[in-house]
């Protein structure tokens, strides 16, 4: 724009006399001005600089000699009175200097404040004195190219003219202005150095240049000075910030002297923050927790330091003011400032948490010692008895259960041999592991070595897709193997060789699988009998009888055999929504005094039945014990009509194929009187007290499978 093109030189200066102004309109007020004793009074060079611009329409060409001569005194002059100076006083030097080096009546530096869009003067010079508070509008100035441009304006008359909106320049009566901008080392306008006379200014390039360099030196004590504010407003941040933090922080020194410490460190230690200034680690810490300080700082510092932090977990004491000592987790780091070592030690007092750690491992171990005791009581939840007989086993279930032994469960049928194999599983390190039951009286010989080992695809006939066998799916677990005795040979050598080294082939494959199984099985066989009989493999009843259990007959089991009544008619009656009756006498002395060759299965049976014929009462459902027991009992067992007393009594001693061939027997008799029924009331799983499954499975061994007349009515 025209109106700041007068800098270009070679302006013909006209010398006039300023009116001396009464005062600077700023910030609405007005702010007094010295009135001036007359132009230029202070140096006698004002009048040489004048005079040779007005005596030549070009001053710089003719003057430029003794403005350079006068300059370097101008210069020095400057520079030697604003030398020793810094910040406000700096300012305040170089402009009364400049003001009076250059004769002219003002002179300012400002620092520019984009956002208000002002500048706000440093220091203003006028008229020898200093201006307090001088700020202004930037619009309409001349200093409004300066900033904006970034490039020196030089007005050298007729700046009021110029500059009509500037309400300052006619207070002071300017006539000439000139204007230079202060950068940083980035550019940025950080403000600008301006002088002004109510004389016109003789300008030339040495004049400029000398402007220029003074400008440098007063951006560079501007930009020092913002650098200052901006390190001392992170600083203050930080402070605040560390004061602020949850964790102890502690600045030491290089000997580990407590430069600083932030409050919550303050609290930790249980003093002042400034007391605990310049304390050393001997007094904040115990006298290991200070050698393990030494030693980390030191290996932070070495050459060989690898790294600038060093984590302690636990292990640090320290010491309160009063005394006491807590424990505490710290990092440890190094950093480095005006050349000097320093370390940030952040701590943490742990003595809560570690208080709740112990308070959590008590808990854990209570819960834990309570789950125990609630597992063994659930564990044995299901088998029901207090009797000498049961309590013995239960103590050998506890003692077997946690090794890996191969248990061998004997008893007769319906003693609950599947229940203790449950429990073994449920006491076990494996209880988490899958408990599959195999029952090989169930399984067609053929088909066992499949049903145990897995097949590949197309092994047999049949063999449509690849099967796991049940020892792979128990891997990790428990396998019960039921009805041990009905294993054919071949199988129980293929059975040896797991038990003995963990792996077998699956049937038509050459690949051997490893597996991790505990082996439980169960029989109600004389496995000794048949080993005799070379029907069992002698080295697998050795190596499968590393700890046999006997399961005891329910008619061993003294008053057990009540509460199991009990037990039974309770959840029958649960099951019906209805409740039972306690048991009478006359009940009890039945249930005690009958031989119970089904044992618990048979007694099971016999309750169900006395549940559907039972009268109901307001006490609840009486069980109809007196007819069903006298159904399988006739006669008072005392006398010795009972059928287990007679046989006990009269029968000869028989071989196991005689007891086979018995049994075959009893159970065609059981099958003709329930008409080939073979489960529900009246069948003959009931009659001869087993379960409908077991009955089934017995027939098989026996080869009664096959019979026409069996029919399944509830099942
Ligand atoms: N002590 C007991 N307490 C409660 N119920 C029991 C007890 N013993 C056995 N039973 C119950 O008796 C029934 C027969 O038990 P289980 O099947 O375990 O006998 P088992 O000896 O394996 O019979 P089998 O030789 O015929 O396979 C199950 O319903 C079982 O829950």
């Amino acid at each position: 724009m025209d109106r700041y093109r007068p800098e270009v030189l070679g302006i013909e200066l006209g010398f006039r006399c300023g009116t001396a102004a009464s005062g600077l309109r700023r910030n609405g007020s007005l702010i007094p001005l010295p009135r001036a004793a007359g132009p230029n009074t202070e140096s006698a060079s004002k009048a040489d600089l004048c005079s040779g611009a007005i005596s030549s329409h070009h001053p710089m060409d003719t003057e430029a000699t003794t403005a350079s001569r006068v300059d370097q005194r101008v210069v020095q002059e400057i520079f030697n009175g604003v030398a020793a100076e810094t910040g406000k006083a700096f300012f305040d030097a170089l402009v009364r200097h400049l003001a009076r080096a250059l004769q002219v009546q003002s002179a300012w530096v400002t620092e520019w404040l984009p956002d208000a869009q002002r500048l706000r003067a440093l220091s203003f010079w006028s008229r020898g004195h200093q201006v307090p508070d001088y700020e202004y509008r930037i619009q309409g100035t001349p200093c409004e190219a300066v900033i904006f441009e970034q490039r020196l304006v030089v007005v050298p008359e007729r700046v009021i003219q110029l500059y009509p909106d500037d309400p300052d320049l006619a207070p002071l009566g300017a006539v000439s202005y000139m204007g230079l901008p202060l950068r940083d080392a980035d550019g940025e306008v950080l403000g600008n150095l301006a002088i002004l006379d109510d004389h016109p200014l003789a300008v030339d390039p040495t004049r400029q240049a000398v402007f220029h360099i003074f400008g440098a030196r007063a951006a560079a004590e501007l930009g020092r000075l913002r650098r200052d504010r901006a390190l001392r407003e992170s600083e203050r941040q930080l402070a605040m910030l560390i004061d602020s933090a949850m964790d102890s922080i502690l600045e030491l020194d290089a000997t580990l002297r407590a430069v600083r410490i932030n409050r919550a460190a303050a609290t930790c230690f249980g003093c002042d923050p400034d007391a605990a200034t310049g304390a050393t680690i001997e007094q904040l810490f115990a006298a290991d927790s200070c050698d393990r300080l030494r030693e980390l700082s030191a290996l932070l510092q070495g050459d060989a330091a690898t790294t600038n932090a060093l984590w302690i977990p636990e292990g640090l004491q320290g010491q309160r003011a009063d005394g006491t000592a807590f424990p505490a987790e710290a990092t440890l780091s190094r950093f480095e400032s005006g050349g000097q070592a320093f370390f940030t030690l952040i701590l943490r007092n742990v003595e809560d948490r570690l208080a709740a750690e112990v308070r959590l491992r008590a808990l854990t171990d209570e819960t834990a010692a309570l789950r125990a005791e609630l597992n063994a009581l659930r564990g044995f939840e299901e088998i029901i008895g207090t009797s000498p007989a049961l309590r013995s086993l239960l103590h050998d279930i506890e003692r077997v259960a946690p090794s890996d032994a191969t248990v061998l469960i004997t008893g007769e049928t319906g003693t609950g041999k599947e229940l203790i194999a449950r429990a073994i599983h449920r006491h076990s390190r494996r209880r988490d592991g899958p408990l599959v039951k195999v029952n090989c009286a169930a399984i067609p010989a053929n088909l066992q070595e499949s049903e145990f080992f897995g097949h590949e695809r197309g092994a047999f006939t049949g063999a449509t897709q690849r099967r796991e066998g049940r020892f792979q799916l128990a891997d990790g677990g428990t396998l019960f193997l039921d009805e041990l005795g009905e294993m054919p040979l071949d199988l129980q050598a293929k059975l040896l060789r797991v038990l003995q080294e963990g792996e077998f082939e699956p049937v038509g494959s050459g690949r051997t699988v490893h597996i991790d199984v505990r082996v439980i099985a169960a029989t109600n066989r004389d496995l000794a009998a048949m080993v005799n009989e070379g029907r069992f493999r002698e080295d697998l009843l050795y190596r499968l009888n590393v700890f046999p259990l006997k399961a005891p007959p329910l008619r061993e089991r003294g008053d057990d055999v009540v509460l199991l009544a009990e037990a039974i008619a309770a959840r029958v009656a649960r099951q019906q929504g209805a409740t039972a009756a306690s048991l009478g006498e006359a009940d009890r002395a039945r249930l005690k005094a009958y031989t119970w060759p089904g044992n618990i299965r048979e007694l099971e049976n016999l309750i169900e039945r006395a549940w559907i014929t039972g009268l109901d009462t307001p006490g609840g459902r009486v069980l109809n014990l007196a007819r069903v027991l006298s159904d399988v009992s006739t006669a008072d067992p005392a006398s010795g009509s009972h059928p287990a007393a007679a046989a006990r009594a009269e029968a000869p001693v028989l071989t196991v194929d005689e007891m086979l061939e018995f049994e075959r027997a009893n159970l065609l008799r059981a099958l003709e009187a329930s008409h080939g029924k073979l489960s529900g009331p009246g069948g003959a799983a009931e009659l001869l007290g087993l379960h409908p499954n077991t009955l089934a499975y017995r027939m098989k061994a026996l080869g009664l499978t096959k019979t026409r007349e069996l029919r399944h009515e509830n099942s």
